[in-house]
């Protein structure tokens, strides 16, 4: 399901800072040479979470579910002068396309990129975070938000993406998939801890923000 009209997605990128070369080269090749290139956040969410990280200023970023590095370079155009982002993916076969990629930013040396199962490392990080993105597994969603909930700074925000799940979660009549059904309970979970305050935003596939007390 597409969320906006084409006419108004297209004017609304028409009018929104150009990606750089390096991420219109890797949206484009990512598009021709790998597989799933819809799960790439693209040039409208791409610009909005550079926006995020550059109002926030984070020393450290860590996200789950590098796949080829756009959303990473964006996010690490943010950071600190000492930042690093702390970015993990499982699949190994996108490593050395990504790595190139990160090789060629003058932001790479800010990102340590990790092969591994985020749930098994994120117990292993001792850092302390102000910004984290979620984008990998969406069954797991609510696991990584408790893993990494204790590593988050007061006033630090977790983003996840996918949380519309092209509009699956108002679907009704059909039976309710497994990754959808986890969405469901991950954006109620949010909507209701307590210890945070949260917006969902209805960009791309929707982006549920989650800002710490
Ligand atoms: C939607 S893509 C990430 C897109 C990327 N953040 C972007 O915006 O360009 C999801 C990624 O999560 C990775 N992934 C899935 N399960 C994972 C796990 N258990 N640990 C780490 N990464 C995982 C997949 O290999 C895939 O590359």
């Amino acid at each position: 399901m597409d969320f906006l009209p084409a006419a108004i997605e297209a004017y609304a990128l028409a009018h929104t800072s150009a990606e750089s070369p390096l991420l219109a080269q890797l949206n484009r090749e990512t598009h021709a040479k790998v597989l799933q290139s819809r799960m790439l956040s693209g040039h409208l969410q791409g610009r909005l979470l550079a926006l995020f990280s550059t109002i926030l200023r984070p020393r450290r970023i860590l996200e789950i579910g590098t796949y080829t590095g756009y959303s990473a370079l964006c996010l690490a155009e943010g950071l600190t002068d000492e930042g690093l982002l702390i970015t993990i993916d499982i699949n190994e076969e996108l490593e050395a396309f990504t790595r190139s990629f990160f090789e060629r930013s003058p932001l790479g040396h800010k990102i340590d990129f990790r092969i591994a199962n985020a749930a098994t490392l994120i117990p292993t990080l001792d850092e302390t975070f102000d910004l984290v993105f979620i984008d990998a597994d969406k069954l797991n969603y609510g696991l990584y938000y408790d893993l990494v909930f204790d590593k988050v700074r007061p006033g630090g925000v977790i983003i996840a993406d996918n949380v519309l799940w092209s509009g699956k979660i108002v679907q009704t009549g059909r039976k309710i998939d497994k990754d959808t059904q986890a969405l469901l309970d991950f954006n109620q979970k949010l909507h209701h801890d307590p210890r945070v305050s949260n917006v969902l935003l209805p960009v791309r596939d929707g982006l549920m923000i989650v800002w710490k007390h």
